[in-house]
Parts: C-alpha cells; sequence; structure tokens
C-alpha cells in the first residue's frame, strides 16, 4: 500500500484515556459514561457550564476521590496503558506521576524554597545541593526564578496571588510529574496574572501533558489543543479547540459557546 501523508504523520501519543467513567457522590451520579483521550504534551480544556461535572471528572484523573467521602469511580482511566484504578495501582505513586494545581493558590506558611523542595523532601531527598537544584529549576519552569531569586528563604505567603499561583505550579513541577492537572488557577487572579499563567501553560507542554477546567471559553480557546464539553455530567463533545469553537457538531455545545445558556 502507498502511504499517504495522512497515514504516515505520528499522531499525538494519548497519555491518559479515559473509558466508560462513571462517578458517584452517595447515589448521585455526577459523571455518566465519560469516555476522552488526553495527548501528551497538549492542553486538553475541560469546559461547560457550573455544576457540570468538570471538577469531578478532574480529580478522578489522579485519584484525589479515593479521599472524598461516600464519592465512587467506576471504569477505566489509563495512564500510559495502565489503569490507575487497578488493584495493584499505588495512588502515591500516580499522585507523583499527576500533579494538580488548585483553583486558589494554597501555598504553606513556609519559606518559597521550602514550599517548592516540600515534595522531593517528602519523598526523601536530603541532599542540599540537589534541592537547591530543584528548587531553581522547579522555579524558573515556572517563570518565577527572576522575581523570587533573592527572596528564597522568605515567606511565600509574602508573594502576590498571581506568583504564589506560579510558585504552587512550582511545587507541582519540583516532582518531575508527566502530567499537570489544572482546576481554574486563574480564576483568582487578575488580568495581568491570569495572563502570565496562560504563557506560562503554553510552555509547559514542552514537557507536561496539561489538563485544564475554565470557566472561560476566551481562556479555553487561547491555550488548549483540544476541548471537550461537559453538560449535565456528560461528555457532550470533544475535539481540536479550534474546531469546536467554530465548527461544533452539537447542539448543546453550540447553544454553549455562544451564550445561550450557562
Ligand atoms: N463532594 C461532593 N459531594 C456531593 N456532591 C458533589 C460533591 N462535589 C461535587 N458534587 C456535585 O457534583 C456535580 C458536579 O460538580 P463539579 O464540582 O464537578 O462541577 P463543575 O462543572 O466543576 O462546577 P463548577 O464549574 O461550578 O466548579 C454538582 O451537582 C455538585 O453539586
Amino acid at each position: 500500500m502507498i502511504e499517504t501523508p495522512e497515514t504516515t504523520a505520528a499522531p499525538a501519543k494519548d497519555k491518559i484515556v479515559a473509558k466508560d467513567v462513571n462517578i458517584y457522590y452517595g447515589s448521585f451520579q455526577a459523571i455518566k459514561n465519560a469516555a476522552l483521550s488526553m495527548r501528551a504534551q497538549q492542553v486538553t480544556a475541560l469546559i461547560g457550564p457550573s455544576g457540570c461535572g468538570k471538577t469531578t471528572f478532574l480529580r478522578a484523573l489522579d485519584r484525589m476521590h479515593d479521599l472524598t467521602p461516600g464519592a465512587r469511580v467506576e471504569g477505566q482511566i489509563l495512564l500510559d496503558g495502565q489503569d490507575i484504578y487497578a488493584p495493584d495501582a499505588d495512588p502515591v505513586v500516580i499522585r507523583h506521576r499527576i500533579g494538580m494545581v488548585f483553583q486558589r493558590p494554597n501555598p504553606f506558611p513556609k519559606t518559597i524554597y521550602e514550599n517548592v523542595v516540600y515534595g522531593p523532601r517528602i519523598h526523601g531527598e536530603r541532599n542540599k545541593a540537589k534541592l537547591d537544584e530543584v528548587c531553581e529549576r522547579a522555579l524558573r519552569g515556572a517563570a518565577l526564578w527572576d522575581e523570587v531569586k533573592d527572596r528564597l528563604q522568605r515567606s511565600a505567603l509574602d508573594l502576590s496571588g498571581g506568583q504564589q499561583q506560579r510558585m504552587c505550579i512550582a511545587r507541582a513541577i519540583a516532582l518531575d510529574p508527566e502530567v499537570i492537572l489544572m482546576d481554574e488557577p486563574a480564576s483568582a487572579l487578575d488580568p495581568i496574572a491570569t495572563s502570565k499563567i496562560e504563557d506560562l501553560i503554553g510552555q509547559l507542554t514542552e514537557k507536561f501533558t496539561v489538563v485544564i477546567v475554565t470557566h472561560s471559553m476566551q481562556q479555553a480557546a487561547r491555550i488548549s489543543d483540544y476541548t471537550a464539553f461537559f453538560h449535565l455530567g456528560e461528555i457532550v463533545e470533544v475535539g481540536p479547540t479550534n474546531h469546536i469553537f467554530t465548527h461544533p457538531r452539537e447542539k448543546r455545545t453550540e447553544d454553549y459557546i455562544t451564550g445561550r445558556f450557562g
């Protein structure tokens, strides 16, 4: 067979694949039969109206529901083909490979340095030179090094909200994860700090796979490669972001992106 350029081009590899995922809080079903492939070193945005299940789905991707009383996840979530819910899968290892950044910056009441090296320290790293190197690399990766390099021993609580959020991203990077999950990481920030976070997310895909929940369709359009539209616990439509925003297949997606509901 003569191969066309389409068949020879290497498709982006799937990093996380969710199959037939159902998530319950007690008897309430928050996610229904969700299926989604999240490509390696791409940004996948999860959008949809409030309460549609975006955060619930995101938290399933690193087994955070293990910590929620009454929550139950059914189905498969494959990380590089391995089910993270398999009986022999270790949640500690999974959370090492998949980092999470929350909606509000959550610095610990410690120095900037201690915040960033927190993960490597609790995983047993004691070597000061190694920790210094991790700290610098993570802060550079989070585009914060130049702003804080002269005050690493000052309290992280003295940083601005936007700096705190980039420091939280540095704290996630310090563990050298493969995937970074972000739950509306810029929603508590002003437009300038938001724009810095958005620029940073673009740079993160040089190394990491990013999955981000956002309320802002403009933000999803600016920063993501793929977009999944959630509604009432279902993934209604998923595709390349420019396609979803210009040629949605489903009426519900079109109604949402044109502002008819949500
Ligand atoms: N811990 C919980 N216990 C019970 N129900 C919950 C819990 N967390 C979320 N829910 C419910 O699950 C549904 C989905 O919530 P979720 O937070 O995932 O939505 P969302 O799309 O992220 O919303 P938002 O955009 O407002 O943050 C909602 O009906 C919510 O009330």
